[in-house]
């Protein structure tokens, strides 16, 4: 069949295009990514997910950003893969292999998908730095008094300020400013959280390489963490971002980071290729 089959799926609206390269076989590069992801003339998405063959558990996925830079994690498109897996199989938990190591995921009820994210890297020396440093000052004049982020890595870089009231943020000019500060030769995710009434987070994203998105699982991971080490939750949290909640707990008994949420299938379709960016 000339063209790359995909399936369109998405957790709370952060939304991927998935490739399965096993049985279509397909090389994606940086301009492929991006044309794909485009939302004028593409399929759109925030990532473009590759499965491939894994000798060490049930697929290899492959994280490509909507700007065409590849990255170690991505919480929902673990739990839509999950989803997809164990609708195949006809099993409860799947493991899925990324450039950060394996996952599993699980069906949990109502048709969520719980995925145990595994161990967070704590502290600035985790998230690669332009300069040695223990803690991190960052001033910007557009938003003065967060200057004390937390970093957290769950295999992508993380950074997480607590704010009054994030959805006062300026977040299209601050999340830019702070995914690109010299500081983060690899450039970072961004999130702003504040504490509700009720006890739950409110967490605004900008995930590095696309943009502001309505939600982000590796950041409900990061701010599970962060929040805890600051006090402002005892290890399990309700995180609610703009496209609804995902259920956080950084478990105890081995510090692994355990995220639950929905997943949705949007639709599945062929991408032809423009000659442009045909796939070798
Ligand atoms: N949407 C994802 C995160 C995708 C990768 C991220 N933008 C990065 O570059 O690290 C999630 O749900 O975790």
């Amino acid at each position: 069949m000339d063209g790359i089959p995909f399936i369109k799926m998405h957790g709370l609206g952060n939304d991927f295009v998935i490739v399965d390269s096993r049985t279509s076989p397909v090389e994606i590069n940086e301009p492929l990514a991006q044309a794909i992801a485009n939302r004028r003339t593409g399929v759109g998405c925030d990532q473009l997910i590759v499965l491939e063959t894994s000798d060490k558990a049930d697929v290899f996925m492959r994280i490509w950003n909507a700007d065409g830079t590849e990255a170690g994690a991505c919480g929902n498109a673990t739990r839509c893969v999950g989803a997809l897996l164990i609708a195949g199989a006809r099993r409860n938990q799947v493991g899925i292999e990324t450039v950060a190591g394996v996952l599993l995921a699980s069906s949990a009820p109502d048709g969520y998908i719980t995925v145990d994210m595994g161990r967070p890297r704590l502290g600035w020396q985790e998230i690669p730095l332009a300069r040695e440093m223990d803690t991190v000052r960052l001033d910007y004049a557009a938003a003065p008094g967060i200057a004390t982020p937390a970093a957290v890595s769950m295999g992508n870089p993380h950074v997480v300020f607590f704010v009054d009231d994030a959805d006062r943020v300026k977040v299209e000019a601050l999340g830019p400013a702070v995914e690109s500060d010299p500081l983060f030769p690899e450039r970072a995710n961004v999130s702003f959280v504040s504490k509700q009434a009720d006890g739950a987070l409110r967490v605004v994203v900008w995930e590095r390489g696309a943009g502001r998105t309505p939600a982000c699982g590796s950041a409900a991971c990061a701010v599970v963490v962060a929040a805890t080490r600051r006090g402002l939750v005892e290890r399990k949290a309700a995180i609610w971002m703009d496209g609804g909640r995902l259920d956080m707990e950084w478990r105890a008994e081995d510090d692994h980071v355990i995220m639950t949420g929905p997943v949705a299938v949007a639709f599945s379709g062929v991408i032809a290729l423009p000659p442009r960016v045909q796939a070798a």
